[in-house]
């Protein structure tokens, strides 16, 4: 994607971020336009988390450039803080004040923040409105979070790993919420390993493997067309498993079932994102060592 740099909302060029040995971060180019809803996926330790508190400036970095919402994050100050909603891996949402309480004091920090009440209403906490946020389930507490995240109307909302812990009833009332956002023009930077997730609400993707951005593009392109070729598979005559791509696979199915009859477990595989991110991440192996003059260590 070639875009203007105005129409960034994130641009990083050769990111780079080294914890002792460990190039947690390993040269990383990204885009992200206004009103785009990018998902960053990855294995567990893959360095989705320390880009994206780079990003919003929790974190320093070891080198390359960064400019979020037209600011370096290293150097920003707390009115950029205000344009961007935020929702952390871990919840560190104190438990004594109730949900109304906790979100009607920060919302006095943004200068044009949405209503206490419809934010509860949209992340489904109205029953839970006047309750200590501590006796909260883990999965309220989250939406705990994403409401304070988008209380000061955020034109960027990073959500990492926003739905753990949620049951599949919530989670897909909380994809509703994110796509309005969406409708809304909030731009969107989201980790996560459902990959169900990242299919429906992503308009493009990357993934991370070892700190470098292995792929990235629309979602459903990412791994090239080859990847996302149907696969057909069966037991033979002499019970050996076999598979095929073909881009015609009823015809496949037509031709089996004339040579072989009903072929024993017979399957057509449609390859899902899953499939796709499943393939990438085998193929591409490892992290490699910090070269000596990046050496840095970082506190806690
Ligand atoms: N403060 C730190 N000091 C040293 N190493 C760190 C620190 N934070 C992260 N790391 C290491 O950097 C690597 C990348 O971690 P990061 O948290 O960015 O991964 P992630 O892709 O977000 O993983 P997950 O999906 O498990 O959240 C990991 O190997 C991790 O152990």
């Amino acid at each position: 994607m070639r875009a203007n740099p105005s129409d960034l909302a994130v641009r990083v060029r050769g990111l780079r971020k080294v914890y002792g040995d460990l190039n947690a971060v390993d040269g990383i180019d990204l885009d992200i336009a206004r009103g785009e809803t990018f998902a960053l996926l990855g294995p567990n330790g893959a360095g989705k988390s320390t880009t994206v508190e780079i990003l919003e400036g929790y974190r320093h970095r070891t080198g390359g450039e960064v400019s979020v919402l037209g600011v370096d994050p290293a150097h920003a100050r707390l009115d950029w803080k205000a344009r961007l909603g935020i929702v952390l891996q871990s919840t560190g949402e104190s438990g004594q004040y109730t949900v109304r309480e906790q979100l009607s004091h920060f919302a006095r920090f943004y200068p044009n923040p949405r209503k206490v009440g419809e934010v509860i209403a949209a992340v489904g906490l109205e029953r839970q409105a006047n309750t200590r946020i501590g006796k909260l389930s883990g999965g309220q507490q989250r939406r705990v979070d994403v409401a304070l995240a988008i209380v000061g109307r955020p034109e960027l909302l990073f959500l990492d790993e926003p739905t753990t812990g949620f049951d599949p009833e919530a989670r897909h009332e909380f994809w509703g919420l994110i796509e309005e956002l969406k409708s809304e023009g909030t731009t969107i930077l989201l980790t996560t390993h459902y990959l169900d997730e990242a299919a429906r609400l992503g308009d493009r993707g990357g993934v991370i493997v070892g700190g470098r951005l292995i792929a990235v593009g629309r979602i459903d392109e990412l791994g090239g067309a080859e990847a996302r070729i149907p696969l057909v598979r069966w037991y033979d005559e002499a019970g050996v498993r076999r598979e095929e791509r073909t881009e015609r696979p009823a015809e496949r199915v037509v031709e089996l079932a004339r040579q072989l009859g009903e072929p024993r477990e017979l399957e057509v595989i449609r390859p899902s994102l899953e499939d796709v991110y499943l393939g990438l991440v085998h193929a591409a192996g490892s992290p490699s060592p910090a070269p000596e003059s990046a050496k840095e260590e970082e506190p806690a």
